[in-house]
């Protein structure tokens, strides 16, 4: 069988904040149309890894490379345009925006026309459609002119999800896309994930490991911003430096 082409590749990658090495010569490889998950205790530089691969922050030393193009320090504007997009932890919302303008502005935005159009009733009349068939595939169709600031927090973070997918992303990163959230919220995200990764990419770090079981063809853990171990999740959580580094030299 043909292995997928990796779509996303660190080389060496590291960041150092005053000293300190928070990625650590990472090398990573995310294959087309997988779901990779990056998992691993406090602090082992996952967040990190994100904001380097999202540009938000420019790596110390390494490479990365994305769909062939060299993104090793670009701003965060290419990287989007590359086909890159991010869902947040912390929620990003406009209080007062309803959903259907929070999708209907990330649209546009996807577009290049910048916000010089906006609230222009016929480009927005074009957008209206796209928006209302986005909040539909996460399940919020029926809150589209609900104001954001009144959703519940499960249906927030699913109205970022769809403000990320109407850039089309090609690579969808997912900062913790179940945190905070109960059971239900929780198995209707995977439910989603399983959906809405089709045709693309998906990397995301995730701490609940039944959230990661679900979805990841394979999982990277992180110790003190290096790799500690990757593979398939049922191998890598037997691993005894997994256990190890989850629960303490003692206990394992
Ligand atoms: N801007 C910064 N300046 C200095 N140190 C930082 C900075 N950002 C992160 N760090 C440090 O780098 C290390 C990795 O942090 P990071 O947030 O990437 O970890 P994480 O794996 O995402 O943790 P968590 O699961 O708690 O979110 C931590 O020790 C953190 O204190």
């Amino acid at each position: 069988m043909r292995q997928p082409r990796a779509i996303l590749v660190t080389q060496g990658l590291s960041k150092e904040f005053q000293g300190f090495r928070a990625v650590s010569a990472v090398d990573l490889s995310v294959a087309e149309g997988t779901v990779h998950a990056l998992v691993g205790p406090n602090g082992a530089g996952k967040t990190t890894l994100f904001n380097l691969l999202t540009g938000f922050l420019k790596p110390t030393a390494g490479r990365i490379t994305f769909d062939g193009h060299d993104i090793t320090g670009q701003p965060p504007e290419r990287i989007a345009g590359l086909g890159v997009a991010r869902s947040f932890q912390v929620t990003s919302l406009f209080e007062q925006m309803t959903a259907r303008e929070h999708v209907e502005l990330a649209l546009q935005s996807g577009t290049g026309l910048g916000r010089r159009f906006w609230r222009t009733d016929t480009l927005m009349r074009r957008f209206s459609g796209r928006a209302l068939e986005l909040l539909g595939d996460v399940g919020l169709a029926h809150l589209a002119d609900r104001p954001a600031g009144h959703l519940p927090y499960g249906q927030k973070r699913a109205l970022e999800l769809a403000l990320a997918l109407a850039l089309d992303p090609a690579l969808l990163l997912l900062d913790e896309p179940t945190a905070g959230m109960g059971l239900e919220d929780i198995d209707r995200t995977v439910a989603l994930v399983d959906q809405i990764r089709e045709g693309r990419t998906v990397v995301m770090v995730e701490h609940n490991m039944s959230v990661v079981g679900s979805l990841a063809d394979t999982v990277t853990v992180l110790q003190r911003g290096e790799v500690l171990v990757e593979g398939p999740y049922d191998r890598v959580k037997t691993d005894p430096r997994v256990v190890e580094a989850y629960l303490g030299a003692d206990v394992a």
